[in-house]
């Protein structure tokens, strides 16, 4: 099945740019949406609850604060860029009262609309742009000239010109210049919960954590631990980045290339490729969902005490060490940026 991708040549920015736009949350996506949005000659406007610790960022950065509910009568495009478990709260008490016909609702993630959390009204577009990237990196990208991938999908087209206006909301926000594919909120959804789960973010840091621990129990020095399985890992996958895992096995040395082979797959057995299959059965048949949202119903205790241990793992406190003497590391994100 072939893709539809659509590049700068193919969006036309007026249609955004005469647009009413509310960016409902300031933080990671939020940011990286509503600056380029603006530096792209959009009209924007930030929604966020009175007592929000992201008011004063997005203030500094001379934007319009207005309260979600004030944002979303104001504008015609309403961008939801907050919390995935927040959202239908968001949406129910501040947005579905201040629709009018014609306006357009948009999402980051699918999450809300593929597991109807949220039942828009016939008479809005429907409509999703996710960047494939985190929101600094968003961010970043769009002001160094580059861009980072997006998906757009158009779950309702109450105006006709649902995905002409997603096509150009995703330019003005730099995704344009890497390449925007059509896709559904269904596979949005649910490729991108697989890809944070088991690859890009769990899978990852687990594998990380893991090695972090085989060396150093095994009375490797933690530093050189760290260096080998989470500094390099980032110059292993620029390598891949670029020319894909055989540029990288062009790369590295024929000794490191016949490791790569012989022992990858004893690491990532067909064991793991059961479970990363039944991962995904549980985004598929909503169990994963679910649970996410009964853990922020209850409290996040749980969650709360997974990053905790996260935190304390030892291989944090070598890094912290290490990174701080890297003046090559540059532009770390924080809290505030
Ligand atoms: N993080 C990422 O890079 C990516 C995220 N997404 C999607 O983007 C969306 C946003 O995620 P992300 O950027 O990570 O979120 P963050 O947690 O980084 O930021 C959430 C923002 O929403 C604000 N907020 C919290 N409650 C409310 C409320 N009641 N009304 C209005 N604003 C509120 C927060 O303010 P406060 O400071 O007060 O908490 C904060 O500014 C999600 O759908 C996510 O799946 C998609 C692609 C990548
Ligand atoms: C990989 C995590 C992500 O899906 C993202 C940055 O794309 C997210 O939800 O943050
Ligand atoms: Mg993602
Ligand atoms: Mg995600």
């Amino acid at each position: 099945m072939s893709v539809e991708i659509f590049y700068d040549d193919d969006a036309d920015l007026s249609i955004i740019q005469g647009r009413k736009v509310a960016v409902i949350g300031y933080g990671s996506q939020g940011h990286a949406h509503a600056l380029s949005l603006r530096d792209s000659g959009v009209d924007v406007r930030i929604g966020l609850p009175e007592g929000s610790k992201s008011r004063a960022k997005a203030e500094e950065e001379g934007l319009r604060v207005l309260t979600p509910a004030e944002a979303s009568a104001e504008a015609d495009l309403i961008m939801i860029l907050a919390p995935d478990t927040k959202q239908r709260f968001i949406y129910s008490e501040d947005i579905e009262p201040n629709l009018k016909d014609g306006d357009a609702l948009f999402f980051g993630h699918g999450f809300n609309i593929r597991y109807e959390l949220i039942k828009p009204p016939a008479n809005v577009d429907v409509a999703m742009v996710a960047p494939k990237g985190p929101g600094h990196l968003v961010r970043r990208q769009f002001v160094d000239g580059k861009g980072v991938p997006a998906l757009i999908a158009v779950e309702q087209d109450a105006s006709g010109n649902a995905q002409a206006l997603a096509l150009s909301y995703a330019a003005a926000i730099g995704g344009a210049r890497a390449g925007v594919i059509k896709t559904t909120f269904k596979e949005e959804t649910e490729t991108d919960l697989f890809g944070e789960q088991a690859v890009l973010c769990g899978g990852a840091s687990a594998l990380v954590q893991t090695g972090f621990e085989v060396l150093t129990e095994a009375g490797y020095a933690p530093e050189i631990a760290y260096f080998e399985v989470l500094h390099e890992l980032k110059l292993i996958v620029d390598l891949m980045y670029e020319g894909g895992i055989a540029r990288m096995r062009y790369s590295i040395s024929d000794t490191a290339e016949y490791g790569d082979l012989t022992r990858g797959p004893r690491v990532i057995t067909p064991a793991v490729k059961e479970e990363m299959k039944k991962i995904l059965g549980e985004i598929q048949d909503g169990t994963f969902a679910r649970e996410w949202v009964g853990e922020d119903e209850a409290g996040r205790a749980n969650f709360r005490k997974l990053q905790e241990a996260g935190e304390q793992h030892p291989i944090e406190e070598t890094g912290k060490k290490l990174r701080g003497l890297m003046s090559w590391v540059d532009r770390p994100i924080t809290e505030t940026a």
